[in-house]
């Protein structure tokens, strides 16, 4: 069906689904913006791959950050402390809970895990975030997911106070995300642009395809790269999430040359 179709309409039917004429303006705009790209990055962007060490980045920020806190405490601030609350036994989530303590300690952040069992009422639980929420030696605090299925889970996220909400799961800090203000981001869609800014991966006014929806990982990094941290996204790029991993090569198949995949 796509092969008939050229890339580029192709591409604008299945991301939006817009009216004929809103896909022709943006078309229009596309090729303009398109053309004026391609004198300036074709020899740059055309086929760049770049390949990144994860771990000599990784040992680069865990330099930054342990250097940003010891400087941090010795400017005579509180050492940054990280409260975690774990709800019953699943084993992933324990070990999530153990590697984030243990990542904190190297980084010179101290952390203490308040463990529940998995009858703990959704009551108790607000509770427990209500006072850690009010204890100042709590500087970042999470609540490790997934909960039990009594507990609702949006209710727990948005009980912690939006500047403690180190996961950026509060509705406060997603909105935040989605109108490109300042908040805190979720894990990996922080580390994912991280990586892009660190390796120098130019996106602004580039069409990206990010390979998942989630609410928590594909969501913000669409978002992220939506605004760019700084600006709306420019010259008719789009941001794609498609559904499952079977349609990615139908995707690719018919996006134009300069997607990027994440
Ligand atoms: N409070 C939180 N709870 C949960 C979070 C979270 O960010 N905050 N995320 C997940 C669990 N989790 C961390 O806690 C987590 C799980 C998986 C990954 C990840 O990067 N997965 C990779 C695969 C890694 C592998 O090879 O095993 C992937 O999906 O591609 C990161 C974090 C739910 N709970």
């Amino acid at each position: 069906m796509a092969a008939s179709i050229s890339p580029l309409r192709s591409s604008f039917r299945i991301c939006n689904g817009l009216s004929f004429h809103h896909c022709r303006a943006k078309l229009r705009m596309h090729r303009k913006c398109e053309s004026q790209r391609r004198h300036l990055h074709e020899s740059v962007t055309r086929h760049a791959a770049v390949v990144v060490s994860g771990t000599e980045m990784a040992r680069q920020i865990h330099r930054e950050i342990q250097r940003e806190v010891e400087e941090l405490v010795a400017g005579g601030n509180m050492r940054p402390h990280l409260g975690v609350v774990l709800v019953g036994d699943d084993p992933a989530s324990h070990t999530y809970v153990r590697n984030k303590t243990r990542a904190a300690s190297i980084l010179g952040i101290s952390s203490d895990t308040v463990l529940k069992p998995s009858s703990v009422s959704q009551d108790e639980l607000l509770e427990l975030i209500d006072k850690m929420n009010r204890d100042w030696r709590v500087s970042g605090l999470l609540v490790q997911l997934p909960l039990p299925g009594h507990i609702e889970e949006r209710a727990v996220c948005n009980a912690i106070a939006p500047e403690k909400d180190v996961d950026g799961f509060h509705i406060v800090n997603i909105g935040k995300l989605c109108l490109g203000q300042r908040s805190m981001v979720p894990a990996t869609p922080a580390a994912v642009w991280e990586i892009i800014r660190r390796a120098g991966i130019e996106t602004v006014g580039k069409n990206v395809l990010v390979a998942g929806r989630s609410k928590n990982v594909g969501l913000p990094i669409a978002m992220l790269l939506h605004t760019d941290r700084n600006h709306q996204r420019s010259g008719g790029a789009v941001s794609f999430m498609y559904p499952a991993l079977e349609s990615l090569r139908a995707y690719v198949d018919v996006a134009p040359p300069r997607f990027s995949q994440l």
